[in-house]
């Protein structure tokens, strides 16, 4: 399969309207997971690279920040435009660098475009407001600006929404961003970079860096030219990058780890929850933070439940994503295989049944068989940990105040589900998650209107929806005084 347009495929980082390379010369080799083949380089980047995007970063926000809503939200509106026209190439590049099957890569362009599209929408939809007056000779206003020169570093998994997401309502907003892509996954963002020159994003406004995680990391926290971070990826780097940040009160966005737990009642519609469930957890290998990853499922159902999953489950085909057949693709790295691997020996181990799969298909490739798990209990390392990869994990229990305390056992708070009949149950059960985001009779929650984002440990704010552009934005209040304001005749 062959790319339409080969200048997509960009092996360059791109700073200040600039294609370049890095200051030694050196480069990352960008591997295909299906197959171990490399499939390019990028730059190796660090701290004097980072420093420098950051400065034109800045010189671009003066007139960026200029323009009005509109302007800036016509010329989103031209990427939209072009990401569309070229989304067969860039599903196929996503498809190389990160292993999902193809429809999947095209559905996450679907994706990636509904937030370019949303936001040049509310670029022109920024309020202030008018306040009421405390004294008659003043009055007062609050009225929002953009934050300034944004950092942003992306997960792997979604290469192309999460650029979409964090860099589309920045720059709605009127901010500049150097957005760093993951190591394993860099080419959809400098794809997406080229597309956003042709659209006519001026040098400087959208910058990608790529390279050494940890020095392009400090640098985007640590310079105080930035005025805001947003990152996706685990908890353990997000509480890195939170401590660095702290050093300047730097704004923060983290999208984290979650755990996301996935309750099925007694009156549950078992096939609706196990379509729910397929689509939850399998979407892209289980690599996904919102996954279903702690499968509750009620002692009267259980046993139906685990038969028709099983033969669901036996019908998905794994390879290599180009394949058409194929509906699940390989796990990231050899890291993603050895921690699945030991949260499922660590179950067999300790007592739960393996329904299907348990195993990778080819010892030395990174596929991983979908796998099901009946008899997870609480001393297994899989009901705490998230699992990342295409595992279920099945725990039985008899009433809904137990299902709630094991959901919500968790310092994780991003995405639950759960399927049940009963209206009140669904409304009780519903405030009661302690998580940011509830999927009811539904595996599937993502799009660009809700307010996509955790509470405790799996981040601060949120992307997407009517709130993701307020992230950045700051509010100034402004206080007018004036003798003439109270004896005015008017
Ligand atoms: O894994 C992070 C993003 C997943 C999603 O947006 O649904």
């Amino acid at each position: 399969m062959e790319m339409r347009d080969r200048l997509l495929f960009r092996q360059q980082a791109y700073v200040g309207g600039e294609w370049c390379d890095a200051d030694s010369r050196e480069t990352l080799d960008v591997l295909n997971p299906f197959d171990g083949n490399v499939i390019g380089t990028v730059p190796k980047m660090g701290q004097a690279e980072t420093a420098r995007a950051i400065r034109c970063a800045d010189v671009a926000l003066v007139a960026w920040k200029a323009k009005t809503g509109k302007e800036r939200g016509a010329i989103l509106r031209k990427w939209h435009d072009l990401i569309e026209a070229n989304s067969d190439d860039l599903a196929l590049l996503l498809t190389l660098e990160q292993g999902k099957p193809l429809a999947e890569a095209k559905g996450e362009l679907t994706y990636a475009l509904s937030f370019v599209e949303w936001f040049a929408e509310e670029a022109k939809r920024v309020y202030g407001d008018v306040l009421p007056n405390t004294r008659s000779d003043q009055r007062l206003l609050a009225i929002k600006q953009p934050v300034g020169v944004c950092g942003a570093i992306i997960a792997w998994n979604f290469p192309s929404a999460l650029v979409t997401r964090k860099v589309s309502p920045a720059l709605a907003a009127g901010c500049t961003v150097v957005l760093k892509p993951a190591e394993l996954t860099p080419f959809a963002a400098l794809a997406l970079a080229h597309l956003a020159a042709q659209a006519g994003i001026p040098p400087g406004v959208f910058n990608v860096v790529t390279g050494d995680p940890v020095q392009i990391g400090k640098e985007l926290s640590a310079n105080p030219v930035v005025r805001k971070l947003t990152f996706t990826g685990s908890t353990e780097t997000g509480r890195l990058l939170m401590q660095q940040c702290a050093s300047n009160i730097k704004k923060l966005s983290l999208e984290l780890g979650g755990n996301a737990p996935f309750i099925v009642f007694e009156d549950a519609d078992l096939d609706a929850a196990i379509e729910g469930l397929l689509a939850s957890k399998f979407r892209n290998a289980g690599q996904t933070c919102v996954c279903a990853n702690r499968v509750y499922v009620h002692a009267a159902v259980v046993d139906e439940f685990a038969d028709k999953l099983v033969a669901r489950i036996r019908q998905m085909k794994l390879g290599n994503g180009l394949d058409s057949a194929v509906s699940l693709g390989p796990l990231i790295d050899r890291r993603a295989v050895a921690k699945v691997s030991r949260l499922v020996e660590d179950a067999r181990a300790k007592g739960a049944q393996v329904l299907a799969g348990g195993k990778l298909q080819k010892e030395g490739t990174l596929l991983y068989e979908a796998t099901l798990l009946l008899g997870i209990t609480s001393d297994m390392q899989i009901a705490r940990e998230e699992i990342f990869g295409p595992v279920v994990g099945i725990t039985t229990f008899s009433t809904e105040q137990e299902a709630l305390a094991m959901a919500n056992d968790s310092p994780s708070g991003l995405a639950a589900y759960f399927f049940s009949a009963d209206l009140e149950r669904s409304w009780r059960l519903m405030e009661g998650l302690e998580y940011g985001i509830v999927g009811i009779n539904t595996g599937m929650v993502s799009n660009e209107v809700g307010p996509f984002g955790g509470i405790k440990e799996s981040g601060v704010g949120r992307e997407g929806s009517k709130y993701g552009i307020e992230e950045f934005l700051e509010i100034k209040y402004v206080c007018l005084s004036g003798k003439s304001l109270n004896t005015s005749p008017y």
